[in-house]
């Protein structure tokens, strides 16, 4: 036998590179411990002290001195997949590859956007200043006034998107940097790296474009329901609709209008939130709620470090926190923690369990090698508490758990709980798409920083159909408004969630024994459904997300067919509705602009001593 040519600087010993694994293995978690118990600190008490800390405990030393020992590995010939695997992931040091001049600014740049985001505010003439978390997201979801929606909106935009545009701009440029210096072309490119599938942009277009015909549906439907409140000065029925009439500050999920947009008011109301109220809910009971539903499947009870350590409301001590909900993963197989400024709504409640979600996969891959302590893929780990949530937010088990008192079972009550899920789901898929749409596009150079915010609204209107309700500019930088854009947190993971929430959904159903509707169904206190998932999340990301799947599902793919099953209903319903009214699907007039209050008044003529619409008038309607 030919003696095996060994490419002289590399090592081949299998045995060494495990040892030299478990020598990391063990080094990381005291080290990204030690890390994370500091950015909480900072992010739960944001002060120049704390930044500090956070900045001296940085993990790239540790991640270089691996990952360069892990780049000297020839794994070609390797038995255990694992270690292959695992040596493979540790080449791609990410940060660590910049100088260290640079990394220290990155990591200031980092640190400083999500600040600015988290500690802007919104100030009233009077004097009064309003934070994003409760003032200004209670005031997108339950104003129904065109200028007090719009002081909000716009008002956001000023104060936390436009003073992060030059930070951004040199993010860009070392996050690039780093990029390219770990062999990807860009950093969007090894964003996408993190889903090992070579067809993951054309997969994700394939699936939009099943879905588009539906979205398009649930917005020309919507646009009615917002042209009955607003009128034709603020609604084109063959228009995009204005960003800040959705109930949302990012108009990326739809349930904040469910009252001007539920099919029949008569029939079951869905929203659980007057019964948190009445009956005195406070976050604490909202998480215990979600953790009970996780046991009642056999999965496990959250930690009590996870109750004694957790930050569960906003702070009322003065302290400045970052308040957009989080969950945490230690590092040593036994703290876990959410941060979430809770308020007492359902859509909070909803969020609870997203959170408890990733808590829960954590807990059940926390024996993992810490390579391996990440979801199947990221869309994974963002499915996980949206699968439960769905059983949840079931008429019938909202009822089990006292919030709905009387549920009927009757086409009208479906088609209303239908729609304030379609509200939340379809609505947010077109968001969820273009996110990184414009963050790909940015990180490859398609997009300048001289044009990021006229690119953001060309993709706002194309995959959403909205607008932006006053002139925007080069001044503004409307993405930088959204968390995830300061805070370094890729998107597509949320758009691919809210496709595989429903394979998963519909197989545990499956498992469950549900026999009826997919929408009906509540896999409460099922344990088979419960193992099918646990057995999932035990794997962490030592195994490639299709045979995660296949283990959920049966088969490797994503698949937009058991969402397009559970809406069935609906879509026949919206089909009726829309085509009875006439409504068009998609806005054709995409150069149409909503009039702002100060031209509608300068517009109104007085006539006989009566001030009267001027459009009016002039059509002789008043
Ligand atoms: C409210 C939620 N907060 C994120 C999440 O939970 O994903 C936070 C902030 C960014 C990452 N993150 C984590 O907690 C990670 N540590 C989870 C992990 O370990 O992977 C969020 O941002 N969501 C929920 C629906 C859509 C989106 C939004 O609100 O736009
Ligand atoms: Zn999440």
């Amino acid at each position: 036998v030919c003696s095996k040519i060994v490419s002289t600087d590399k090592n081949t010993d299998e045995l060494d590179a495990k040892t030299f694994l478990n020598e990391y293995n063990s080094t990381a978690e005291v080290v990204w411990n030690a890390y994370t118990e500091a950015s909480w600190k900072y992010n739960t008490d944001i002060n120049e002290a704390n930044k500090q800390l956070q900045k001296n405990l940085e993990m790239s030393a540790h991640t270089l001195k691996y990952g360069q020992k892990a780049r000297l590995y020839d794994t070609t010939d390797f038995q255990d997949g694992s270690v292959k695997r695992t040596i493979k992931k540790l080449s791609d040091i990410e940060r660590a590859a910049l100088p260290s001049a640079e990394l220290k600014e990155y990591n200031t740049l980092l640190s400083n956007m999500e600040t600015k985001y988290s500690v802007a505010e919104v100030c009233r003439d009077n004097g009064t200043c309003h934070p994003l978390d409760p003032d200004l997201q209670k005031i997108m979801a339950e104003s129904r006034d065109y200028d007090e929606l719009l002081f909000a909106w716009k008002g956001w935009r000023d104060s936390a998107g436009k003073v992060l545009r030059q930070d951004y701009k040199r993010y860009v440029e070392l996050a690039n940097k780093a990029a390219t210096l770990n062999g990807h072309s860009d950093n969007g490119a090894f964003w996408r790296s993190l889903y090992e599938t070579p067809t993951f942009e054309e997969d994700l277009e394939t699936l939009w474009k099943e879905l588009e015909p539906l979205y398009q549906n649930v917005h020309a439907y919507v646009r009615r329901a917002l042209y009955k409140k607003y009128g034709s000065k603020h609604i084109n029925l063959k228009g995009p609709i204005p960003a800040h009439l959705l109930g949302n500050m990012w108009a990326q999920t739809w349930s904040g209008i469910m009252d001007l947009a539920m099919p029949y008011p008569h029939a079951t109301q869905v929203d659980a939130t007057p019964a948190m109220v009445a009956q005195g809910w406070n976050a604490t009971r909202m998480f215990q709620e979600s953790d009970r539903f996780f046991t009642s499947l056999g999965l496990l009870p959250m930690p009590k470090e996870f109750w004694e350590k957790s930050m569960l409301e906003k702070p009322s001590d003065g302290r400045q926190v970052v308040c957009h909900a989080s969950a945490w993963d230690f590092y040593n197989r036994k703290d876990f923690r959410i941060k979430q400024c809770t308020v007492v709504t359902m859509d909070d409640l909803i969020t609870v369990h997203h959170e408890m979600g990733h808590v829960q996969y954590f807990l059940q891959y926390k024996d993992q090698p810490v390579s391996f302590r990440d979801g199947a893929n990221p869309g994974f780990h963002e499915a996980i508490g949206d699968v439960l949530a769905l059983s949840v937010s079931t008429p019938k088990h909202l009822q089990s758990i006292g919030l709905l008192d009387k549920v009927e079972t009757n086409h009208e009550s479906d088609i209303n709980f239908l729609m304030s899920m379609a509200l939340d789901k379809i609505a947010f898929l077109p968001f969820g798409y273009l996110m990184d749409q414009w963050r790909w596009k940015v990180f490859d150079g398609r997009i300048p920083s001289t044009e990021y915010n006229k690119e953001w609204w060309n993709l706002r209107m194309k995959y959403q159909g909205l607008c932006p309700p006053v002139t925007r500019t080069e001044d503004d930088f409307d993405p930088g408004a959204k968390f995830h854009i300061p805070a370094n947190v890729p998107y597509v993971r949320y758009f691919v969630s809210f496709i595989i929430q429903f394979q998963f959904h519909k197989a545990l159903c499956d498992a469950a024994k549900h026999v009826g509707p997919l929408h009906t169904c509540d896999i409460y206190k099922s344990k088979e459904a419960g193992k099918l998932m646990g057995d999932v999340m035990k794997l962490g990301f030592s195994k490639p997300w299709p045979e995660a799947m296949t283990m959920i599902t049966g088969q490797p793919k994503m698949s937009a067919q058991p969402l397009m099953q559970y809406f069935q209903p609906l879509i026949q319903w919206l089909e009726a509705e829309n085509n009875k009214n006439k409504d068009i699907r998609g806005w054709p007039d995409y150069d149409w602009k909503p009039s702002t209050s100060s031209e509608i008044k300068s517009s109104k003529v007085d006539f006989l001593g009566m001030s009267v619409d001027g459009s009016a008038a002039m059509a002789g309607q008043w």
